[in-house]
């Protein structure tokens, strides 16, 4: 048996209780008409909940609980009805039933129940603080299967109606809201007189119908302790008086009473069946809806409720077989199960209420803590100081903005029409720029090989528009050469080496002019042979300068050596000469410098160079200019004043040199032609040093060396410059200075670019570098192997017959195979969001086609630029290297460059090792 909630303590969420339909008996005394027949009383209760018919057998039937003729209702309400009834204040639903057959006490038994309970409920809500509780009356009667409202005179049938909340519902049943216990009272007395009965032989009125009287307590919360909140509980008590349960055969004689009869059992019948079973198994399908009591009954036989069940028996020996009938109905009624449980709702209009009450009772705690707190009133007047102070700073800055503005503008007006020029010069070229390369990028991923830019190297344009736009320095660097033998006399003949290098000034001395002219007059074979007896025989006065006074200089960065591949290989002690000009005009710079680029490299490099970045193309200089050429032609009228300088070639000539630098004094000199005019020309140029060099030693040795021109010493060429002397270049440059560093890393970008190394390891190696001291062995390690490695291909050895099988033209396909999955991964490895943001940052026009593959080739260009860390990065993700993880890739670089540095130390390159490396770069 349940026990009953208090109410209010409840949680919201509805606890489910099974428990059995509590079942008593209650025997009445025998009525008149049996006393007068003198029936005899055939029933005894011999227990508390035992009833047994005196001449059956003497165990007896046993349910909760079993009254006899002498009880009372209010014993039977008392004892256990009670508990049940008084349940619907909680919000549980609950049912007293009355069954037994006709005159057995049904009626007399549910009034009293009836008036018990109401009497109980109104005590209990009276005594309840915190709840405000609402309660409704509705009374119908189920007669000849037609449902009739109590409450109302002549009620016509009311239909039933499912619900899906609330279940079955009575259409249009009154609802009447009760005030007071009397108006209750009045209302139990309209449904009396309502309700369908006949008077018996007896002379008293035996009813005909089922009666429903349904009580409905609603009870709301009226406080808040804190955030608790309850619902609305909402439940319903039905007091069900049956009509009788005899058999229709017994009760009806014919016409009407056969009718009323069988509408009487069909409900009685339903009720026995959902009933019976019920009390069997509760899964089945229970016909509630075969009779219209069981239907509106439904939750209080074997759904959300607590039900209890008063069968009433005659005691006359005449009623056995009825009592009898009555008492097995009560024994399956005993089996039956409900569940029931609290039913809350949460309304919405409720949930407001509540919340507008907590919300009124947390604003009135802070108005009280705002009004007590001076700590706020203090914050209060802060915040109001601060909010000034912003509006005051946003007025001035609003003010300086204009001001900015202004001035902007009025630079703008005063713009110099050279500015214009450029400008406009620079929206061409990179209009026309973009526009070829949509056209030429076509067929790049198409037929695998790398792209054929006709025109000029975009990276290089960006860079140079970028520096022209960004400077109005009248200095313009020239590439030119200068042999500068007068600097190999001063130096006493200790020099082994010389080696030519270029120079950048601001003179305007006629004699320079002289001397540009007759440099760009020089043809590529023969320049440097001319050059010398030309310097030997006029004797140019020039002023020899000792770089050790500029200790902080270093020679390599200030002049930008340019010839240095015809410096012998291996020599320890190159020297450097600085020679300054300026061009007596652009057109001198020009002629120059096709001088300058006309100078071919090896074979496989010139093919680079015409594949991929020949800035012959550029000038259409050396090959038959085709449409597009012509229009790059053209686009030379509007460049900036400043010779294009490719970068392949830079580096083809500056990768020796340092090679000479850091070479082994012992290693073979490379004086082997490969039989083309590249070769020939670099062959040349070698020869010439390696004279020179000769021709250094031998007065090294007659001299005995000369204290101020040991090894390492470096001379400049300067107009400008005093003389100095003091210390020796490799004493100057030893520590790694950030100049030294950038130096460093942009030979070894050259060297890169001569080798044909892959992408993959340049990407590594940069991202190994951090511009720290201890990067110095890297790029040490770095250079010698890739001196070396040039040195052997443009040898022309047969490395092949070696065992080798990296050669130029085997690396540079290997180079040009990675050219082509970069560009392709670039769709690939980068999110749109992400492309988007390298074209705009790498000045790619966004309206132009093959974006992706320009981005790729300003990738493995732009290692000459500043932005080489970052292109490498780049690369390394988007050959899927950067996911290797920093450790890896500091490994690689050590282990590639000390592995090498290490066999080449012990004689012990295998081809092999060759292969692996290279293999594992690439
Ligand atoms: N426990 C009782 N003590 C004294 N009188 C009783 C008791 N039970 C019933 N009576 C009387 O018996 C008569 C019939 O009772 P009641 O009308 O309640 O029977 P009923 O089962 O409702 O019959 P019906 O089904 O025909 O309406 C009534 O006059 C009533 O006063």
């Amino acid at each position: 048996m349940a026990k009953m909630r208090e109410p209010g303590s409840e949680t919201p969420t509805s606890n489910c209780e099974e428990e059995k339909i509590f079942v008593s008996i209650r025997v009445r005394p025998l009525n008149d008409r049996e006393r007068w027949r003198r029936d005899a009383s055939e029933w005894e209760c011999i227990s508390g909940n035992t009833i047994r018919y005196k001449n059956g057998p003497t165990d007896g039937y046993t349910f909760d609980r079993v009254y006899g003729e002498k009880s009372s209702t209010q014993q039977v309400y008392e004892q256990g009805i009670k508990e049940i009834v008084l349940s619907v204040v909680s919000g549980i639903n609950c049912s007293v039933f009355a069954y037994g057959q006709t005159s057995s006490g049904k009626t007399y038994t549910m009034k009293g129940i009836t008036e018990y309970a109401i009497d109980d409920i109104y005590d209990y809500i009276e005594k309840q603080h915190g709840r405000d509780y609402i309660m409704k009356f509705s009374a119908m009667e189920i007669y000849n299967e037609a449902v009739k409202d109590l409450l109302t005179a002549n009620s016509p049938p009311l239909r039933l109606l499912d619900d899906p909340e609330k279940g079955t519902i009575v259409e249009r049943l009154t609802e009447e809201t009760l005030t007071e216990r009397s108006h209750l009272q009045e209302l139990l007395s309209t449904c009396a007189a309502h309700r369908t009965t006949e008077e018996t032989a007896m002379n008293e009125t035996s009813s005909r119908s089922h009666q429903i009287l349904r009580l409905t307590v609603e009870s709301n919360p009226t406080d808040y302790v804190g955030t608790t909140r309850s619902g609305t509980l909402i439940a319903s008590v039905n007091f069900v008086d049956l009509a009788g349960s005899e058999r229709a055969s017994q009760a009806l004689s014919a016409g009407t009473r056969l009718r009323e009869g069988s509408h009487i059992n069909r409900s009685l019948l339903t009720l026995g069946t959902v009933i019976r079973k019920l009390s069997k198994e509760r899964n089945g399908h229970i016909p509630y809806r075969d009779s219209k009591l069981t239907r509106i009954l439904q939750n209080s036989l074997g759904g959300n409720a607590r039900t209890a069940i008063i069968c009433t028996i005659s005691p006359a020996r005449s009623q056995v077989e009825q009592s009898k009938n009555t008492l097995l109905f009560a024994a399956t009624a005993k089996q039956v199960t409900t569940n029931a449980k609290v039913n809350v709702v949460m309304s919405d209009k409720v949930l407001v209420q509540q919340l507008q009450k907590e919300l009124a009772r947390m604003e009135n705690e802070l108005k009280g803590f705002s009004s007590n707190s001076a700590i706020l009133k203090e914050r209060e007047l802060l915040i109001e100081q601060m909010e000034q102070k912003i509006k005051e700073l946003t007025e001035q800055r609003d003010l300086f903005q204009s001001r900015v503005e202004n001035l902007l503008q009025t630079n703008t007006q005063v713009e110099t029409p050279r500015h214009r020029r450029r400008t406009s010069s620079v929206s061409n070229l990179t209009a026309k720029l973009l526009q070829h390369q949509e056209n030429m990028e076509d067929d790049f991923l198409l037929d695998g090989s790398p792209p054929t830019f006709a025109g000029p190297d975009p990276c290089h344009g960006w860079e140079e528009i970028s520096r022209e736009a960004g400077s109005e320095d009248s200095i313009r660097e020239v590439q030119c050469v200068d042999t500068s033998l007068h600097a190999l006399k001063q130096s006493g003949g200790n020099t082994p080496m010389i080696q030519v290098t270029h120079v950048v000034t601001k003179s305007s001395s006629r004699n320079e002019h002289k001397g540009l002219d007759h440099v760009a007059e020089l043809n590529s074979q023969d320049f440097l042979k001319q050059t010398v007896q030309d310097t030997e025989k006029t004797n140019e006065p020039c002023h020899v300068e000792d770089l050790s006074e500029y200790p902080n200089e270093s020679p390599y960065i200030s002049c930008k050596p340019m010839l240095a591949a015809y410096a012998t290989p291996m020599s320890p002690a190159a020297q450097i000469i600085k020679v300054d000009w300026e061009p007596a005009s652009l057109h001198h710079a020009k002629r120059l410098q096709q001088k300058v680029m006309s100078y071919s490299s090896p074979s496989w490099l010139g093919k680079f160079d015409q594949e991929f970045a020949s800035p012959s193309r550029f000038a259409g200089l050396q090959q038959t200019p085709t449409r597009v050429e012509q229009e790059y032609s053209d686009c030379l009228d509007y460049l900036p004043e400043e010779p294009y300088k490719s970068p392949m070639q830079v580096t083809t000539r500056k990768s020796s040199r340092k090679y000479s630098q850091i070479g082994e004094t012992n290693a073979p000199v490379p004086v082997e032609s490969d039989g083309d005019s590249d070769g020939e020309d670099t062959a040349s140029v070698l020869n010439f040093a390696v004279r020179m060099n000769e021709k250094s030693r031998s007065k090294l040795s007659k001299k005995n060396s000369n204290d101020q021109l040991v090894h390492g010493k470096s001379y400049v060429v300067n107009k400008r410059l005093s003389k100095i002397k003091g210390m020796g270049f490799y004493e100057c440059a030893g520590a790694m200075t950030p100049s030294r560093f950038e130096r460093q890393q942009k030979d070894i970008v050259e060297l890169w670019h001569a080798c044909n190394v892959p992408l993959v390891h340049r990407s590594y190696f940069f991202l190994l570098i951090k511009g720290e001291l201890a990067d110095t062995v890297y790029l040490d390690v770095e250079l010698r192997r890739l001196s070396f490695l040039q040195h052997t291909f443009s040898t022309g050895a047969d490395i092949t017959g070696q065992g080798l099988d990296v050669t130029p033209n085997s690396s540079l396909k290997a180079l040009n195979r990675e050219r082509k999955m970069l560009s392709k991964q670039v769709h690939k490895k980068f999110s749109y969001k992400e492309r988007l943001q390298l074209y705009q940052k790498w000045g790619i026009d966004l309206n132009t086609k093959h974006r992706s593959i320009q981005l790729a080739y300003l990738l493995w260009t732009n290692t000459e630029l500043n932005h080489a860390r970052e292109s490498a990065t780049l690369v390394a993700r988007l050959v899927g290297l950067i996911d290797s993880g920093d450790d890896s890739k500091k490994s690689f670089g050590f282990g590639f460059g000390f592995g090498f540095l290490a066999r080449r130390k012990s004689s012990t390159v295998k081809p092999d090792n060759w292969k692996e490396n290279m293999t594992t770069v690439g």
